[in-house]
């Protein structure tokens, strides 16, 4: 009940659905009652006195109770069937929503499949459920209700002995409910491991067939399937069980209804229409009892889904606006980044970037360098407020970023990763994702600065050429010039560049920086690179080694020094250095041992 009380918000806007289609069902219920009236009327007061000119008559009303009966379940079906589905489409809307708003730090944990499972088959549970179980429970409960004050009505006596197996029924189908529903979370359970092996394994295909890691992968599936199996079998060995002895305890019933009934009919103390009647009735009871499995059997699916998406739309926001959040717009933001004294650490995990302190004037550049895990992309993910700080702060012209409004700060930030994400859509969707309303000269502008419009050019279908998800069909070269130019048209006021040139040749990479140059001019740059020849033009260099910052300048300065920044300069430098026979060349064997330990 907890479950259907939380989801109060999804259905109750559609009440008058909810109202009609249980009002239509409750007089479809009612109209059933007068079936056994009418035979106990035939009976009694027809064939039994011969007044056979009434047939006719009676089967006429037969007929119109019948079609009455149909057409209210055609209504009920009708209803309910609006009802479960606008419900299910509130709640998709919902947890797509929730989806976006979910920080990053519950996606470093989630599991694609698994939400994909909650979005899919628990929503189609529910959606069953609050279309079609929850009225046909209330039937159950109103058929019993109507059936049992008519035969109290009929006989009271012979009422209470049929109906003595009941509270077994109801401590069968309770005792059912119990085990069953543990059952069927463990179910939902496996089901979205199931569908996790499946999304982990189409999406890292490349990787398993180049690894031939083909027959490792079916095992693991076999595994989980193994397990949904398992569930499925304990959870029909339960209904197997439960299901039979609901039904017997429910059929005796009508034995002891034969017995005791036909007693009554023998010794005169009941009509035999009435005990016609009475027989009729008593499936109004028994009917009910033996959906009760079913009915359960649907209501625990609910409920288990129920909790799983409930657990979805009840996570916590980790980074959210504070409630008078300053909505910063682009023609304010000047691009001045500071960060002061900021340490910080993921959750359950030792300090990431230990007092890390910068200041990042508007329009200039700060290159990061140092080994991998290093702390640099933590840089630009706190700058982003992807995470919140808690020790420390972090200034944009001045302003705290705990105060921005989280989706306005964002705006004014275009990143560029190593690993491009291009959707399965068009270049030029995918160039034109961050910003509305751009016409094909800005596209094409932004393309010529990241230096991929002449590649885009020569496919068959030019910007229009559809790219496979995740961007299969292009290099990896050229799926990273994508992502600049749809950075670059942002105009943002600050870009980042978190590896992004990586993947292209050098030649390229100066292209696209001086194409910068000219787009970047005011505005602050963040670029994130092992090849020091991407930054050697930044205003400010910081080096970073383990969380701390261990050096920071200009390139000229930095070279002049002793330091980290220097070996990775000879390391990369070296066979220039050789050439020219430069001082700093005889120990650049030592150390490019040193930095590789
Ligand atoms: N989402 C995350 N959750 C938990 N720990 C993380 C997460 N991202 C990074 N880390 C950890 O934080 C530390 C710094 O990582 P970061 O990604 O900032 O390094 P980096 O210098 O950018 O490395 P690279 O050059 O390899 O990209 C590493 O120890 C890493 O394991």
């Amino acid at each position: 009940m907890d479950v259907l009380r939380q989801l109060k918000a999804f259905y109750l806007p559609e009440r008058k659905f909810l109202i009609s289609s249980i009002l239509f069902l409750m007089i479809a219920t009612a109209l059933g009652l007068i079936y056994p009236n009418l035979l106990r009327y035939l009976i009694d007061d027809v064939v039994r006195p011969r007044r056979f000119e009434l047939v006719p008559q009676l089967a006429l009303i037969v007929v119109g109770v019948i079609s009455l009966k149909a057409l209210n379940q055609f209504l009920h079906g009708f209803f309910g069937g609006r009802l479960g589905n606008r419900v299910a489409y509130r709640m998709r809307n919902a947890l797509y929503d929730k989806l976006q708003t979910l920080s990053y730090q519950y996606y470093d944990k989630a599991k694609t499949g698994d939400l994909m499972s909650r979005l899919t088959a628990d929503l189609e549970a529910i959606r069953n459920f609050i279309g079609f179980g929850f009225a046909q429970i209330l039937n159950m409960v109103l058929m019993v209700a109507f059936g049992g004050a008519m035969m109290l009505y009929i006989n009271w006596q012979l009422t209470l002995i049929t109906l003595v197996t009941i509270p077994v029924l109801v401590f069968l189908a309770l005792r059912f409910e119990k085990l069953i529903h543990p059952a069927f979370r463990e179910m939902r359970q496996a089901m979205s491991n199931l569908t996790t092996a499946v999304q982990e394994n189409i999406t890292g295909v490349r990787t398993v067939k180049s690894f031939a890691r083909e027959k490792h992968e079916v095992t693991k599936f076999s595994v989980r399937n193994e397990a949904y199996q398992t569930n499925q079998v304990g959870a029909s060995g339960l209904w197997a069980k439960f299901f039979p002895a609901m039904e017997l305890s429910a059929n005796m019933s009508a034995v002891i209804l034969l017995v005791a009934g036909g007693s009554m009919v023998i010794n005169g103390s009941l009509q035999l229409g009435e005990f016609v009647a009475f027989f009729s009735l008593i499936w109004y009871i028994i009917g009910p009892m033996w959906g009760l499995g079913f009915h359960i059997n649907n209501y625990t699916q609910f409920k288990a889904s129920g909790e799983r998406v409930l657990g979805l739309l009840n996570e916590h926001i980790h980074v959210k606006n504070e409630e008078d959040a300053i909505a910063v717009s682009p023609e304010q933001v000047k691009g001045h980044v500071r960060f002061e004294n900021v340490t910080f650490n993921y959750p359950d995990k030792s300090a990431a970037l230990t007092d890390i302190s910068l200041d990042a004037p508007a329009g200039s550049v700060i290159g990061l360098l140092g080994a991998t895990g290093s702390g640099k992309s933590t840089i630009i993910q706190l700058m982003m407020r992807a995470y919140n700080v808690k020790q420390g702060s972090i200034y944009l012209d001045g302003m705290d970023i705990r105060h921005l409004d989280v989706e306005s700060l964002r705006r004014q930030i275009a990143p560029v990763f190593q690993e491009t994400f291009l959707f399965s859509a068009s270049i030029r969707d995918n160039i034109a994702y961050g910003v509305r309303d751009v016409t094909q000269e800005q596209i094409e502008y932004a393309a010529k600065l990241s230096k991929a419009h002449d590649f885009i050019m020569e496919l068959p279908l030019g910007y229009d050429t559809i790219v496979g998800e995740r961007g299969m069909g292009l290099s990896g070269g050229q799926k990273q010039r994508i992502a600049i130019a749809r950075a670059l048209i942002k105009n943002p006021r600050i870009l980042i560049l978190d590896d992004a040139t990586s993947a292209v040749d050098m030649e390229t990479e100066h292209d696209i920086q001086a194409g910068f140059k000219e787009l970047m001019a005011g505005r602050t740059t963040f670029i994130i690179a092992h090849r020091i020849s991407s930054l050697r033009h930044a205003d400010e260099i910081i080096v970073l080694d383990k969380g701390r910052i261990v050096q920071r300048g200009k390139h000229a300065e930095l070279i002049a020094k002793e330091g980290p920044y220097r070996d990775t300069y000879n390391i990369q430098y070296a066979d220039f250095v050789a050439q020219e026979g430069k001082p700093n060349v005889i120990d650049i064997q030592d150390r490019r041992r040193s930095i590789v330990q």
